[in-house]
This record gives C-alpha cells, structure tokens and sequence, in this order.
C-alpha cells in the first residue's frame, strides 16, 4: 500500500505540475514625485481583481496585503531635501524595504509583481531581483529614461532618477548607501521614450545604453523593435528578465490617468506585445507594473487605465489571445 502512495506520489509529481508561484508586492507609495494620488494605484489593481486574475491564469498567487510605510515614514520625522532631491530619506528607506522583500521572494523561486506606486520603487525592486539574479537584465517601459542624477534633475522628483541610482551615476549620496550599483549599462534597455531631458540624453550617449523611442517603434514596428531590444540584453534568452512597466508608456488615450503623460506613446496592442513576447522567452523573473495614479482622471478614464494595468500583468504573465 505504501508502495502505492509513492508510486502515485511520484506520479502526480511528475506529470501534474505543481503551479508557478507568484507574489504581489503592493506598493502604495507616491514619495517620488509630487501629485498625491499614485499611492492608490495598488490598491486599484488589487481591487480590479488582479490576484485572482493571475490564478486563472495558472499561477499560485500570494498576497498578504499591501506594504505599510506608514510605519517606515513615523521614524523620519523631518526629510529635508539632500541639494534637488526631494523625499531623500523616505524614497530610500521605502525603496530598501522593497528590496528586501522583492529580493526575498526571488529567493523562494516566486515571482515578484510589484504593483505601484510612483517610478523611484524600482530602486528597491531591481535592486531586489539583482540580489538573487546577478546575470538580470532589465527590460524598461516608459515615455521617460527616469536615468537623471542628483546634478542632473530639473524636478529633483527621484521617480525620475532609479535609473541612475542603479547604475551607480553621480555623486554617491550617503543616504542611498544600501544601493549596490550592481547594474552595468549594456544590461538595461528602454523601449518608449518620447520624454528624455537633455541631460538624461547625454548620459544615455555616454554610457551606451540602448532605447529604443517612438521613433524607432514607428520606423520598424513592435515586433522588431522587441527582437532588437532582447538581441541587446538577451542574446540567447538565456538570461533573467526584469520587465520594468511604466503605464504612461502607453499613449494617454490608453492610459490617461498617470502623473506624467506624453502624447505620441505606445498603442493598447504595442504594450501588450512587449509583455507577451517578454513572457514567450521564458525567462521573466519580475515585474513592475508603474505609475498608475488613480485621482488624475475622469472615473471612465481611471477605470480604463486600471484595466491596463492589469491587463498588461496578465500578458506578461502568459495570458494569451487564443
Ligand atoms: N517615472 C516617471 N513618470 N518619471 C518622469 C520623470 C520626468 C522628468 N524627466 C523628471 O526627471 O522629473
Ligand atoms: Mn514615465
Ligand atoms: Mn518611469
């Protein structure tokens, strides 16, 4: 009889896969830039049903709540800004408990979603993957190169600066420390702009990093620009990804409701491609789905930018059309 139980034991181990986890890291945080709001966005997506979303899609999906930086923010009692950067303290302690937390489930072999919350959490979740994968490389979506310095931000809105953080650019800024700059500048590729400061231009020239603009999703269409983007950082497809989703990526008709929207951005089916086809090489091993600020809208438009969100977690997580 126990023979049996391990016969069948075995069996179901082999033939009925156990399913894939993933964890929701809800990061209601809006510290990186200045309109209130954006901190909502998690809570949005969760409530559209994104959790149960992903288990129909075959995921295991874990969820205990959204994160409490409340607790973290009680201890900073005054944040006064470090030169241009504003909410030096707070964006840095927020973004370390990220990290911690992304870089804890990436342990366990489960796939951090981190719905946020304004751009600089990226800061905590690459840092996160990069601590268990090394070899990363980032795939970033967005109207904007978010890769200003402490010299080089007009704003001083750090939403607008992981990038450079990441990569170890500027003058290091004692408060920032914990961040290893562990990541190198062939490892990370944009696919978007339409919105880069003269300055973030510079440094993209500088360091060779490669983006891919509107410009280049007109000239040569999606599918291309994808296959050139993964040939950059991903030669084999061998190597881990961390999809990096800012919804104002996508043009403001399909995702109006964010802090920062450009015109001229990516279609409906243009976001979603670059999800489907990141999902496709298998090698997905995280993802930010950014920026969606649900009090900047009319409440069609805040609905129909939610939906996105989620929609686009899906086909980054293997939601397909037929
Ligand atoms: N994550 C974003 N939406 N970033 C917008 C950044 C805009 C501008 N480049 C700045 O530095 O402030
Ligand atoms: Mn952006
Ligand atoms: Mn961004």
């Amino acid at each position: 009889m126990s023979n049996m139980a391990t016969h069948e034991e075995a069996f179901i181990s082999r033939f009925i896969r156990e399913p894939k986890s993933l964890a929701i890291v809800g990061c209601p945080f809006s510290g990186g830039q200045p309109r209130p709001g954006v901190d909502q966005g998690p809570i949005h997506l969760i409530q559209a049903g994104l959790p149960s979303q992903l288990e129909e899609l075959g995921w295991k999906v874990q969820f205990d709540g959204h994160h409490q930086f409340e607790d973290i923010a009680k201890f900073i009692t005054s944040d006064p800004d470090i030169g241009k950067l504003k909410n030096p303290r707070v964006v840095s302690k927020v973004c370390e408990a990220v990290a911690k937390s992304v870089g804890s489930h990436a342990k366990q072999g489960v796939l951090p979603v981190t719905l946020g919350g304004d751009h600089s959490l990226a800061m905590g979740t690459i840092s996160g993957t990069l601590e268990q994968y090394p070899d990363a490389c980032v795939v970033w979506i967005d109207a904007h190169a978010d890769i200003n310095t402490a010299e080089t931000t007009d704003t001083g809105n750090i939403h607008g600066m992981p990038v450079s953080f990441l990569l170890g650019l500027g003058q290091p800024i004692p408060e920032f420390a914990w961040i290893k700059p562990q990541l190198k500048p062939n490892k990370i590729v944009y696919i978007g702009l339409r919105d880069v400061d003269a300055g973030e231009k510079k440094i993209l020239r500088e360091n060779g990093i490669k983006a891919f603009s509107m410009h280049e999703v007109d000239k040569h269409g999606i599918g291309k620009v994808v296959e050139l983007a993964l040939d950059h950082v991903n030669p084999k497809r061998d190597l881990p990804i961390h999809l990096s989703f800012d919804v104002d990526a996508l043009d403001p008709t399909v995702a109006p409701s964010t802090g920062t929207p450009v015109r001229g951005g990516l279609t409906f089916r243009e976001g979603h491609y670059i999800c489907e086809a990141i999902y496709e090489t298998g090698c997905l091993v995280a993802l930010d789905i950014m920026e969606v600020n649900p009090s900047l809208a009319k409440e069609e438009e805040v609905r129909q930018t939610v939906a996105v969100g989620c929609s686009l977690a899906r086909s980054a997580l293997g939601e397909t059309l037929l």
